[in-house]
């Protein structure tokens, strides 16, 4: 693992030269890149990207740090937990909330660690179906629970202000693992709980 002191060379190395892509770009797309209102903006662009793409540096298996040991068998919902991506074909934002449903088997995690989770799979490129996978897949190797389920409801900013142009549209996916597989009821009561 490479020191701090290193990581941070080279992230001001990245910002300097994303700060420069994003001057060619202002230029490309027809701008003034030196004028007034756009001469802070190649930098802010650069601090922004550190920031909503930040998920290339988290380790998403230790995002729900310390379990705790508890023999609570039953469902355990955490739900509207708001995400703010960026879709991997355009690089536009995508947005919505994220419901996570798990049956543990003898662990549990801290509840504010499923949205950490969320923030740190959704900062950097990503498609709905494999954030929703992903979320499910690290819950499953971290806490070994009977099952999961995630729904990730979405809308996409490529398919509001260009292409198709439906603002109104919502993707919905979901992945079960586990219990939720077979057990439908079980679906049902998570289903009911995030509606309710
Ligand atoms: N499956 C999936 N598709 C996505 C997601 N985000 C954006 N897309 C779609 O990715 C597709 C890319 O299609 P292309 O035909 O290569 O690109 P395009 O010409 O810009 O497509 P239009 O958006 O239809 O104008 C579009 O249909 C988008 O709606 C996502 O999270 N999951
Ligand atoms: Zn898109």
């Amino acid at each position: 693992m490479a020191s701090k002191e290193y990581r941070n060379i080279q992230a001001a190395e990245n910002r300097e030269q994303i700060e420069a892509h994003i001057r060619s770009i202002l230029r490309l797309i027809g701008e003034d890149a030196d004028r007034e209102g756009l001469l802070e903006t190649p930098a802010r662009v650069a601090r922004m990207y550190e920031e909503i793409f930040s998920g290339y540096v988290a380790d998403y298996h230790e995002v729900l740090g310390v379990l705790f040991d508890e023999n609570h068998e039953e469902l355990v919902i955490v739900k509207d937990i708001d995400y703010f991506s960026q879709c991997e074909h355009h690089m536009v934002p995508f947005m919505g909330k994220v419901h996570i449903g798990y049956v543990p088997s003898g662990k549990v995690a801290g509840l504010s660690k499923f949205a950490r989770l969320v923030e740190a799979v959704s900062k950097k490129l990503q498609l709905q179906e494999r954030m929703t996978t992903e979320i499910s897949g690290v819950i499953m190797d971290v806490l070994a629970p009977k099952g999961v389920m995630v729904v990730v409801t979405g809308q996409h900013l490529c398919m509001c202000g260009r292409g198709v142009k439906k603002s109104g549209a919502v993707t919905v996916t979901s992945a079960t693992r586990g219990e939720f597989r077979h057990n439908y009821a079980l679906r049902n009561e998570f289903m009911a709980l995030i509606q309710s």
